[in-house]
């Protein structure tokens, strides 16, 4: 009898042992609650990842290991309310280490220099003809609105551009890119505030919510946002409110265990709100210095988008205030990307737009447009698909690229 006992313990203690290698060898995550039905994940960092290939090649070095992941086989362990690991690095783990934000914008130039060189060029060729005919100016005109920079803008520019021109009389090319530069500055805004609010406030982490249309590159954004916050030495969490669609938790998830930096998520088809509510909880546990909350772009009606979005903002401020929304719209939609911008300002209040895809296209006196038509700052712009590719949006920088080097 006794025998027996001692051998149905051992049969089920090997098939605890296999049932938990079986777990282990998937993704590294701990269950947040003991809410099933709200079924919220956090997807710690893994460990070291092959080499990244692409554009930028980050060295790999100890990053900012925030929750870094448990010690082999400690998975999937039930611990409501929140088991979070000690905030210790471990040095087996090696995460990319990105770049720095600032200076960001000078060191891209030549790559927006490059999608909009015909604005700068167009510019520049009539101006510095000798005497400028009414067609001439009418050239310009074209010139800037076939860029996207809207009708009021465009005027205030050839106007300026025409007293200037006049005084100068002859200007060699430097001095005719230097008005130029001067000019366009002038109608980026700026005198705009485009700090990003993702500093700890009173304590706690500053909680950013990121909306737009499916494809404009929100999930992308959160995850460059990420990274050049790591770059700038701030430590992150990860919000995958994204629900609609699982893969792009699963993206999120990849940006952020490339850094070391922690996803909170949900099941597919459950509750955005609670999983920005849950991201924003577990940030305040880990005190993290910002909470990056992805959302979902697409539902089955606009309607529903707009008071699921209005929802998530609003049970995330049951926990804290939402200090930055930010609209991400895609540069190559032009005026389209504009009125669908309008929808979402009516249903969340938007701090700063992120201006994506501008490598592709040549209009990028969108920035104008958008700001003078929204009311709200450009903060921050996409310049390709690489993993650093995002800059903060400065006016003059963005001129000088605009004109060119000459
Ligand atoms: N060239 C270029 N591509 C970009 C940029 N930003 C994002 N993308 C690309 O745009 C595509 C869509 O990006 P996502 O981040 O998946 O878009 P999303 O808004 O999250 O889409 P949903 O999850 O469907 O709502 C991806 O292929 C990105 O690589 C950019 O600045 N330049």
């Amino acid at each position: 009898m006794e025998f027996v006992l001692i051998a149905i313990a051992i049969l089920v203690l090997a098939l605890l042992v296999g049932i938990g290698l079986l777990v282990g060898a998937g993704r590294k995550t701990t269950r947040l609650d003991d809410d099933a039905a709200a079924g919220t994940t956090l997807t710690r960092p893994r460990p070291p990842q092959p080499p990244a290939t692409g554009t930028d090649e980050p060295a790999a070095g100890a990053g900012t290991a925030l929750l870094p992941p448990p010690s082999q086989g400690a998975t999937r362990v039930p611990a409501p309310p929140v088991d979070l690991p000690p905030a210790v690095a471990d040095p087996e783990v090696l995460f990319e280490t990105p770049p720095p934000s600032a200076g960001r914008l000078v060191r891209m130039r030549s790559r927006l220099a490059r999608s909009q060189s015909s604005l700068g060029r167009g510019l520049l060729t009539v101006l510095a003809r000798e005497r400028l005919t009414e067609d001439d100016w009418e050239e310009v005109e074209e010139t800037l609105l076939a860029a996207d920079v809207g009708i009021a803008a465009t005027t205030q520019i050839v106007d300026r551009l025409r007293t200037q021109t006049m005084v100068l009389a002859t200007a060699s090319g430097d001095d005719l890119r230097a008005l130029l530069v001067r000019e366009l500055a002038a109608v980026l805004g700026p005198d705009l505030d485009r700090t990003l609010a993702t500093d700890r406030e009173l304590g706690r982490p500053a909680v950013v919510l990121v909306v737009g249309v499916n494809g404009a590159g929100k999930t992308t954004t959160v995850g460059k946002i990420a990274r050049s916050l790591v770059g700038d030495g701030k430590s992150v969490l990860l919000g995958a409110a994204d629900t609609f669609r699982a893969a792009a938790a699963d993206q999120l998830e990849t940006w952020g265990e490339r850094v070391g930096v922690a996803t909170v998520r949900g099941r597919e088809g459950g509750d955005p709100a609670s999983v920005a509510f849950e991201a924003v909880r577990t940030g305040r546990e880990a005190d993290v210095d910002a909470v990056l909350v992805d959302t979902a772009g697409r539902l089955h009606t606009k309607s529903g988008l707009m008071d699921e979005l209005g929802k998530v903002k609003r049970v995330v401020e049951k926990q804290s205030p939402v200090d930055e929304v930010l609209l991400v719209l895609d540069a190559t939609t032009g005026q389209n990307g504009v009125v669908q911008a309008r929808v979402f300002t009516e249903a969340v209040t938007v701090t700063g737009i992120v201006l994506t895809k501008l490598d592709g296209t040549a209009k990028g006196g969108i920035v104008v447009s958008v700001q003078r038509e929204l009311g709200i700052p450009v903060k921050l712009i996409g310049l390709g698909e690489g993993p650093d590719d995002l800059a903060p949006f400065e006016p003059v920088a963005f001129a000088e690229a605009l004109v060119g080097q000459g």
